[in-house]
């Protein structure tokens, strides 16, 4: 059988939910007085809308071969990415064979490191590969786990991300992670009601279970490390993002600054294998969470993930719902995920990326059976009633 080629590319936007899924009203946890590194103004610390964290909304890239077939993923990035994918990217796929993923990936990257490298630009590259991974597997009717070399697992177990680690242990969780509420500019009052957060989440969920920190790069280097060694006595697992991306000697003193046994975790705003291996050899970190939406999609997190295992590394992706599920499936350096409460209360489970993706399964009793993933591609559509707009339809 001829191998179809990619006739065209196509970039949309997309508001409310899904990908960004920090676009949420008032009273969500996920948007309540969250400690960042904007907490220093007070004008902008009780909500990360108020700077701006949801400006550029969803993005949507669709990729439809010559058979008729159409593979597509959401990512954010929104306008600015669907300009770049439109007018910059879609040269290097339309009339390319859909199995030329790494040529279209090398491709992508280095004709855009000029003005990309991290952030927006290899955000939008990661849109663009996860919908031709998409894609092919729905052209040859196999998941994306298969076609990244088989599971290595039946199953998929979680920890819950969310203000509610209580509720998610009674769901079936193995672990909650919680947000850290207050900076070092709310000073030792704040550090006090950080310890006390954590404390009485201990007390309720008992001495076995998993508690870790999400700082959101708000913190510096004495403040995680009076966090840490404060936060020891309540058990906590892992301190995440404690400091900004481009802190690289700031985690290697802090990972040597944790009691011992205490795991120092990083990597959702790292992208690269470049930037992966600043993290993995400066010895900054126990555990990655490269997030497949942002870091350069499946065909990166291979790469990035081949070079964890290498340092004994885990490599626990951020969020990012199916485009984490199918890789973390395939690796035996992946032996948890993370699922993300978007339950305003955090008290349910309910599908991360809604409304956007219809078919996006979730865990029961904190699992995922392999079987809920044995659709072909991602196994997700787009939902029919989310609005789409396409900004620069060529
Ligand atoms: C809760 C955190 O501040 C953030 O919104 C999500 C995150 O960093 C994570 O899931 O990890
Ligand atoms: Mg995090």
């Amino acid at each position: 059988m001829g191998i179809p080629t990619i006739k065209h590319v196509r970039a949309f936007t997309l508001r409310g939910g899904g990908a960004d899924y920090h676009d949420q009203a008032d009273g969500h946890w996920i948007d309540d007085h969250i400690a960042t590194p904007m907490s220093k103004y007070p004008e902008y610390r009780q909500s990360r809308r108020t700077f701006g964290i949801n400006v550029l909304g969803t993005l949507v890239v669709e990729i439809e071969a010559s058979d008729g077939t159409v593979g597509f993923a959401v990512t954010t990035g929104g306008e600015p990415a669907a300009y770049i994918v439109e007018k910059h990217l879609a040269r290097f796929l339309e009339g390319a064979k859909v199995t030329d993923i790494e040529r279209i990936w090398d491709q992508m990257y280095q004709s855009t490191l000029y003005y990309g490298r991290k952030g927006i630009v290899i955000n939008t590259i990661s849109g663009v590969d996860l919908a031709l991974w998409d894609l092919l597997g729905k052209i040859r009717q196999e998941p994306v786990h298969q076609l990244l070399g088989g599971a290595v697992r039946d199953e998929l177990q979680f920890y819950a991300t969310g203000a509610r680690p209580d509720l998610a242990q009674k769901m079936g969780f193995i672990g909650g992670k919680m947000p850290l509420h207050h900076g070092p500019a709310e000073g030792e009052e704040g550090l006090r009601k950080n310890l006390e957060e954590l404390a009485t989440m201990r007390e309720r969920v008992g001495p076995d279970f998993w508690l870790m920190l999400d700082c959101w790069m708000s913190l510096d280097l004495n403040y995680a490390t009076k966090l840490a060694v404060g936060a020891h006595e309540h058990g906590l697992k892992w301190i995440e993002e404690a400091l900004p991306p481009d802190d690289y000697w700031g985690y290697a003193a802090l990972r040597n600054n944790v009691p011992k046994g205490m795991l120092v975790t990083t990597g959702e705003h790292e992208a690269t294998r470049w930037g992966f291996r600043m993290l993995l050899e400066m010895g900054c970190c126990d555990i990655i969470q490269p997030d497949v939406g942002w870091c350069g999609g499946i065909t990166e997190l291979v790469k990035i993930s081949a070079l964890a295992d290498a340092h004994n590394a885990l490599v626990i992706p951020h969020g990012s719902s199916v485009y984490s599920y199918h890789f973390v499936a395939t690796r035996h350096n992946s032996p948890f995920a993370e699922f993300l409460m978007m339950a305003p209360k955090a008290d349910e489970v309910v599908p991360m990326f809604h409304p956007q993706l219809l078919g996006e399964p979730v865990p029961v009793n904190g699992r995922m059976r392999l079987s809920a993933l044995d659709q072909p591609g991602f196994g997700v559509t787009l939902n029919p009633e989310c609005q789409l707009h396409r900004p620069y339809n060529r």
